[in-house]
């Protein structure tokens, strides 16, 4: 009998660290691994991210798994099967999907993976500046067989007590581990052989939140551009990500809830994505505030 490939999912809200997870994966697994990532946004910035990372990827584009792509990533699945035979699949949600559906599909319909496990990641520092979790936080809770409890250097340890309380009362099987940048050992993560059967969901997924990007050739300026992150929240944009040329290189930007760094990174010009509840209606002011710092 052909033995199934273990296929793990990362799921976890916008901004939470996925990526960061995924990066610190690849640094660390002797595995052949195969990822497959869907973001939130028209265009892929995780991808670029992770890419060069002599890794084998599929993106499945800027729809959400959850629901209307399950046919796409049915069909990624087989062909990086196929071309790459790995020794493991990690799938990257995006952070506004609901897990279940794919959980459940990956259960019924793929029949050369089995599914190891769900991963969870949350982000404590939202945990407490937005105490109330949504429906598609509770979902992700719910779905997890093991949760990184992460960015624990920006809460306190009384804090991270009550969050790991309210974890537990959606999910009482997940294993929860404290994390920083997600560094993890892996041993944990992967070999979880889930048992867990997820019944068939019939959620119809709204996302709360929209998006736009922008992209340019210019080069931008650095103390503009603080400025412009640093008053970002004000305009209800919850996640920012993406490249940025500035005089000296390019970096690499993210943005959540406020808190925002940059990082050096191999890239060619600058492309932006501004995710967040109605975010849309601050679009145009956003992109206009952004071209003044180009010069
Ligand atoms: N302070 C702190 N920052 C962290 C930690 N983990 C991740 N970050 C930062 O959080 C930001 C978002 O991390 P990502 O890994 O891109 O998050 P994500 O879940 O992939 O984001 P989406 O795919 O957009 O939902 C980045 O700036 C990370 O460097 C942590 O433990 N502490």
């Amino acid at each position: 009998m052909e033995l199934r490939i273990p296929l793990t999912v990362i799921t976890g809200s916008l901004g939470s660290g996925k990526t960061t997870l995924l990066r610190h994966i690849l640094n660390s697994i002797p595995h052949k691994i195969a990822i497959l990532m869907n973001e939130f946004g028209e265009i892929a910035i995780d991808s670029k991210v992770i890419q060069g990372k002599n890794v084998a990827m599929a993106d499945l584009g800027g729809g959400c798994v959850c629901c209307s792509l399950l046919g796409e990533f049915e069909a990624a699945v087989d062909e990086i099967i196929e071309t790459v035979n790995p020794d493991v699949i990690v799938v990257e949600t995006t952070g506004v999907a609901e897990p279940d559906a794919l959980v459940f599909d990956i259960q019924e319909s793929l029949a050369k993976v089995r599914l190891d496990g769900v991963v969870t990641v949350v982000d404590a520092d939202a945990m407490v500046r937005y105490p109330s979790v949504g429906h598609t936080t509770r979902m992700q809770i719910e779905a997890a067989d093991t949760i990184l409890l992460n960015k624990v250097d920006l809460v306190t340890e009384e804090q991270l007590q009550a969050i790991e309380a309210k974890l537990h009362s959606y999910n009482e099987v997940a294993e929860i581990l404290h994390t920083q940048r997600c560094q993890v050992d892996l041993d944990l993560l992967f070999g979880i052989a889930r048992e867990r059967i997820q019944p068939e969901p019939h959620h119809v997924h709204q996302p709360e939140f929209d998006s736009f990007s922008y992209k340019t050739q210019a080069t931008l300026k650095l103390e503009c551009f603080e400025e412009f992150a640093d008053k970002l929240i004000e305009k209800d944009v919850y996640r920012a990500k993406g490249f940025i040329k500035f005089v000296d290189q390019i970096y690499l930007f993210n943005f959540v809830a406020g808190r925002w760094e940059l990082e050096p990174f191999e890239q060619d010009a600058t492309e932006l994505v501004f995710i967040g509840r109605q975010v849309s209606k601050h679009q145009e002011e956003i992109i206009s505030q952004l071209k003044m710092c180009e010069q």
